[in-house]
């Protein structure tokens, strides 16, 4: 049994917090909305009415607290909010799991990256994959990866989380695992726009196949593995989000698709949509790397309040015909 603080109680940070608790683990949830605290203070998780709390899980909107709490620091906060939430805490010498999934805006930074500018003797390992929230927190069958750089620490923490329904395998690329989880949200979005604008399930699944080509190019030129990309964290989690309605940037794109504005889709959804701020920093990346990410552009002219339908002519009319893979 081990102590983990959670920071970030919203749908990701409790659904593994219902997750670990379940496997007997002590679990404190940081979070600033007292709503979200109050509520799994009274033992009932804010988000999903048929899914029943366990014991094990209590909740504060003081973050020391839970720094000082925890064996385990896991990390489920939106990602533009991390540099500032965490500016003023030591944790160093603390193992700190990130399931955060995206890139910092202003310095299109990975989490791993800013944690270890905030605290560069922390060790920061990545859990990533395709796992919809809402289905973790009911138990349902999930496979996730896990990265990091230190053996023991990777096998400590798969303990922690592994069961028979959450399984958890290994990886020692933490930048491809991150990247993975990061980019396959902009895919994500210019899936739902055509899928919004009625292209059909061939454009869909030429979108996925050429948005993994496009987060391989960016991927190995970050330094990431190929493979990883093929893996969970890389093509799983692509699949799950570009197919599903479940997803919010899929669900996003799929407004656009529809018509709506960026801000009215985005009050729609009332929740994080990490690709909204990723694709900023991936078309920045794309530009000072050199790298071709036509879909990824598609989609940040897209949000600049392009017309979808003219953006995704251009993005199927542009490229000369080229080789598949050169
Ligand atoms: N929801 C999922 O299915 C899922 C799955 C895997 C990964 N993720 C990732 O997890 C991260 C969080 O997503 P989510 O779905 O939990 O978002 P959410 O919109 O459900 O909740 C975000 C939570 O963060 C809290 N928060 C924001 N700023 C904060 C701060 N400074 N201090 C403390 N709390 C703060 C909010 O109060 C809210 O409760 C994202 O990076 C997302 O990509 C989500
Ligand atoms: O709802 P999304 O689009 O943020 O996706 C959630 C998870 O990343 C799926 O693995």
């Amino acid at each position: 049994m081990a102590r983990i603080g959670v920071l970030g109680g919203g749908r990701w940070g409790t659904a593994l917090s219902l997750h670990l608790a379940r496997q007997g683990h002590q679990v404190l949830v940081f979070d600033i909305k007292s709503e979200v605290v109050e509520s799994l203070r009274r033992g009932q998780n804010p988000y999903w009415e048929d899914v029943d709390t366990p014991k094990g899980i209590d909740a504060t909107t003081e973050l020391l607290e839970v720094i000082g709490f925890s064996q385990v620091l896991l990390l489920a906060l939106p990602v533009q909010s991390i540099r500032e939430a965490l500016k003023d805490v030591d944790l160093n010498g603390k193992k700190v799991v990130s399931a955060s999934k995206g890139l910092e805006v202003e310095t299109s930074l990975r989490v791993s990256q800013i944690l270890k500018e905030i605290s560069p003797h922390c060790e920061v390992m990545c859990l990533s994959g395709p796992s919809f929230a809402r289905e973790v927190a009911k138990g349902l069958p999930t496979a996730v990866v896990l990265a990091g750089e230190e053996e023991e620490s990777l096998r400590y923490v798969q303990s922690l989380f592994f069961s028979p329904y959450f399984r958890v395998y290994l990886s020692t690329d933490l930048v491809g695992v991150e990247l993975g989880g990061s980019l396959k949200n902009v895919v994500a979005i210019a899936c739902g726009v055509s899928d919004g604008l009625g292209f059909g399930d061939n454009a869909r699944a030429a979108l996925i196949t050429r948005g993994l080509a496009e987060m391989v190019r960016l991927g190995e030129k970050l330094g990431a593995k190929r493979e990883t990309f093929y893996g969970l964290s890389g093509l799983g989690d692509l699949v799950l989000t570009a197919t599903s309605s479940q997803s919010r940037n899929y669900t996003l794109g799929y407004l656009l698709g529809k018509g709506h504005s960026l801000s009215s889709a985005l009050e729609k959804i009332g929740q994080v949509v990490e690709g909204v701020h990723t694709v900023m920093a991936v078309v920045k990346l794309s530009q000072e790397l050199d790298v071709r990410a036509p879909i990824s552009y598609a989609v940040y002219r897209l949000l600049q309040g392009e017309d979808p339908l003219q953006v995704a002519h251009q993005l199927l009319m542009n490229p000369p015909p080229h080789r598949e893979f050169e």
